[in-house]
């Protein structure tokens, strides 16, 4: 069911000002948006999955591709100084670190130039060729986070958050703890595939509230 309002076009691809959070939201109509919580979005995926038959590459090509677009639309490169379109994609151990990396390779062929942060990649052959394909694009994968706020915006104009969507259960553990932390004290736009990472599983993305 939530699928078919997909395909009627009441589904929209949403942009929210929490840093700039790439989500899936529900029009009920254009002028009143409402995000999807957790279960919405587990909901959506297993439909995805069960009904349409989608495989769990395709939507994340999908997922990849779409953030990749959002970000070219609102952060064209040429904009981006002084790090000439240096972006950092951060990946996390699970499905939407798997974004991130479609995400990036996106990103290279729209004339960015992004290094991947991906401490902790899962022993399965989809991420295995996920990053076979970003290293055949020459994209660096960096051996550690550039720990302070002030190193990292002095090389890269925009971060991708694609460290943990809907399956996050907080708190944050300590190998990822540090990470999170730089990135909300960055000034330079955080770009969130599908929520920032440090939002609690029982949080909700309001769009009424204004994010920085
Ligand atoms: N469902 C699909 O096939 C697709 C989902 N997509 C998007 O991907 C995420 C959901 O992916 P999923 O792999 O289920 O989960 P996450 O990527 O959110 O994170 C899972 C990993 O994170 C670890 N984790 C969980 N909580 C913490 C924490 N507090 N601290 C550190 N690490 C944490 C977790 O570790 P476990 O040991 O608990 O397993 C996982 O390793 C969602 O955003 C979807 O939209 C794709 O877009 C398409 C396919």
């Amino acid at each position: 069911m939530i699928f078919s309002t997909l395909a009627s076009g009441r589904l929209l691809c949403g942009i929210l000002r929490r840093n700039f959070c790439i989500s899936t939201v529900m029009a009920v109509n254009p002028g009143k948006l409402k995000y999807l919580g957790q279960e919405e979005a587990q909901k959506i995926d297993e439909e995805l999955f069960t009904e349409y038959a989608f495989s769990v590459d395709q939507l994340m090509e999908l997922a990849g591709y779409s953030c990749a677009v959002s970000i070219a639309k609102s952060y064209p490169p040429e904009k981006l100084t002084p790090s000439n379109g240096a972006v950092l994609v951060c990946c996390g151990p699970g499905n939407n670190g798997g974004d991130g990396l479609v995400c990036a390779r996106h990103l290279k062929l729209f004339g960015y130039n992004p290094s991947l942060f991906y401490p902790k990649k899962p022993n399965k052959p989809l991420f295995d060729n996920l990053t076979k394909q970003c290293l055949g694009m020459e994209l660096p994968f960096l051996s550690e986070f550039p720990g302070d706020p002030e190193t990292l915006q002095a090389s890269y104009g925009l971060v991708v958050d694609a460290l943990f969507g809907f399956s996050f259960t907080p708190p944050v553990r300590p190998a990822f703890a540090g990470v999170l932390d730089t990135l909300r004290r960055v000034t330079v736009p955080v770009c969130c595939v599908d929520v920032p990472s440090d939002l609690s599983d029982n949080q909700k993305l309001n769009p009424s509230t204004k994010h920085c």
